[in-house]
Order: C-alpha cells, then structure tokens, then sequence
C-alpha cells in the first residue's frame, strides 16, 4: 500500500465569500494610510524601486506598466531580491524601495532589508503582521494582518500607494475611482470566482493529462500569466505550465504548436490587449486546443468602468483560482503539497 492510497481524495476547496472578503480587509484599511504616503513622498523621491520575490514581484510588474503609461518622471525599476544585491544600484535619500512579501520570511527579500538599513535610501515594506522579520527597520511599513489574500492585498495596498503617488506629483484622473473600486475588489474576487467555477471544472476535466500548458498575456495581464503558470500549475501541481509575453510569442515559442498544444490566453482590458489577440488569432488557426478567458466577460461589479483594466488581472486570478481547484481534485494532486520548497535546503 502507498501513501496515496490512504491520503483522502483531495477535493476542490468551495468559494467562502466571507473568508475572502474579511481576509483583505486589512488591506483595505492600509490602503488608505498608503495613498496618503504616497502624497506625502511624492515630491521627496525621483526613484522608485520595487524589489520582491514570485508573485509579488509579479504584482509590481503592474505597477510598473501602469506608471509607465501614467508617463511619470519617476524612474521605476523592478527587482528580484538577489539580483538587487548582486547588482547594487544607485540609493539615495530621493529612492524608494518597496519591498512585499505574503510570509515576510522569503529569505532573499529579507536579506534585502536588512542590506537598505545601512543605505540612505528610503523603504516601504507590505507584508502581513509585525513580527515577520521583513517588518523589522522598514521606514514604512504596511500590514494587511494574517490573510488568506495575501497576493491581493499586496496589490491593493500598493495601489493606494501608487495611486496617491501620481496624483501627488503629476494629478491623477483615476484617483478617486481607483480607491472606491479597491473596496469592491474582495467581492468582485468571489463573484469572478463564483462566474468562472463551472467553467473552470470543465477545463479542469479537460486538461487533467495534459503535462504542459502554455499560457499568453500581454502587459499587466502577464501578472497573472505568471502568477497562474508558475506559481501555481508549476510550483502546486509539478506541470510543466509556461507563461510567455505575447508581445514575444511570434518571435520563437510560436514554432511548439501544434494542433495537440494546449494554450491558454488572457485577454486584458489596457493597451497591449491588441498584442494578446494577435496571438489568440494565430492560436486558434493552429490549434484546437484552446482556452481564453477573457477579463470583458467577467462582470467586475462596483469597479468603476475607467479603472476596470487596473483590475483586470486580479479578476482573472479570482477565476482562474477555480481551475488549479478543481485541476487538483481531477489531478488528486493537492495545491499545498511541495517537493523541495520550505522542504529541502536551497
Ligand atoms: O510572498 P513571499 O512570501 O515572499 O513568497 C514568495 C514565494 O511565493 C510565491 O510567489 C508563490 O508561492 C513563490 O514564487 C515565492 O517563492
């Protein structure tokens, strides 16, 4: 008899609306202290860096599309941890380093920190509670308390931080829509959730003996290509899942398809949208084995329509959150079981 054997199924965890909705209410809360550093630094930084590891880096990769499309002065940078320390940049007393991270022990962020306290620069730390050591020595520090969100509530403290910062230097139009469509981000994550289940069962069943899956996004949308792909079919379920910037696809990966190759895109609502469905036009002509789950079909209910494409990838994680549920249950292959990760020495 093996482990399996004994272990009980797994099953694909139901929508607890009022478990996602009160797990960001600290985020919620923080928010709103985070715009208002944000007005306050706005004129006291020329250089934003954002340093964090896997999803959270992936959230800052937003960020730094978004304030490059709001054309700021600012120069914005994003970092892996260890490739910040390994290359040093210039800090100064006009930087700012964010860092964020869900468990606030991710050694290399932490290793971050620690290295910034000697610097003259400034830091902005999120993170959950104020014991996690990437709390400690921040000289700005947000907490969103334990959180089964954590992802989320990275991105809506950071985006009140974000928001409070463009406006502050350069006015910002979608201001005040931005802060009141955040407080309706917990309840659109569970109406995505609860709009996408069926579907998501269904692509489960599907593909549940596919080993690889390619995933196409453009722009902020490449956040959740990333944060789907990678942190959860490849680190959660060991599938060989491969996110690729569309804006690359006609430039090689293209050449893996075939009528067997199992494609998913993601269509967002901002700019690079066109670079998304050029290559869903050519993934349909070469391919039958196609998903697209597109943010235009997900109803967003109380995100302001002129913020919506913000919004978008986050919308799109809450439905595909179904599919990696429900590809467990098929896969009977649980979402927390880890090989090396917190397991092994690395
Ligand atoms: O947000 P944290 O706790 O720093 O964790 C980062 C880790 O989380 C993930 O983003 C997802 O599990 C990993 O890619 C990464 O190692």
């Amino acid at each position: 008899m093996t482990l399996s054997d004994v272990r009980p199924p797994v099953v694909a965890t139901p929508i607890d609306r009022d478990l996602i909705i009160s797990s960001l209410q600290g985020a919620l809360q923080a928010k709103n202290e985070a715009a208002q550093l944000g007005r306050d630094l706005a004129h006291q930084i020329d250089r934003v860096y954002f340093v964090a590891c896997g999803a959270p880096n992936r959230v800052m990769l937003g960020f730094e599309y978004w304030l490059d499309q709001a054309r700021t002065d600012l120069q914005v940078k994003r970092y892996f941890p260890a490739e910040f320390l390994a290359l040093a940049p210039h800090l100064d007393e006009r930087t700012l380093v964010v860092l964020a991270s869900k468990s606030g022990t991710t050694a290399e962020t932490v290793e971050a920190a620690q290295f910034l306290q000697g610097q003259p620069c400034r830091t902005l730390v999120v993170t959950t509670t104020a014991d996690k050591p990437l709390a400690q020595g921040a000289t700005h520090l947000f907490l969103m308390g334990e959180t089964e969100q954590a992802h989320t509530g990275i991105y809506i403290v950071l985006q009140g931080f974000v928001a409070g910062l463009l406006d502050g230097r350069h006015g910002y139009p979608l201001y005040d829509a931005v802060m009141q469509s955040l407080d309706a981000l917990p309840a659109v994550l569970v109406e995505s959730a609860e709009f996408s289940d069926a579907r998501g069962k269904a692509d489960a069943h599907t593909y549940r003996d596919d080993h690889t899956l390619y995933h196409l996004a453009s722009g902020p949308v490449y956040t959740t290509a990333y944060v789907f792909g990678v942190c959860m079919l490849m680190e959660m379920q060991w599938l060989h899942s491969v996110p690729f910037e569309a804006a690359e696809w006609f430039h090689g990966p293209f050449e893996i398809l075939d009528a067997q190759t199992p494609v998913m895109v993601l269509l967002g609502e901002d700019p690079s949208r066109p670079l998304a469905e050029r290559a869903l036009t050519f993934c349909q002509k070469y391919t039958s084995r196609l998903m697209v789950y597109d943010a235009r079909d997900l109803p967003m209910t109380g995100v302001a329509p002129e913020v919506r494409a913000l919004f978008a990838p986050y919308a799109l994680q809450a439905a595909l959150n179904r599919f990696a549920e429900h590809l467990a249950a098929e896969r009977n292959h649980s979402l927390d079981t880890r090989r090396y990760m917190w397991v092994t020495e690395y």
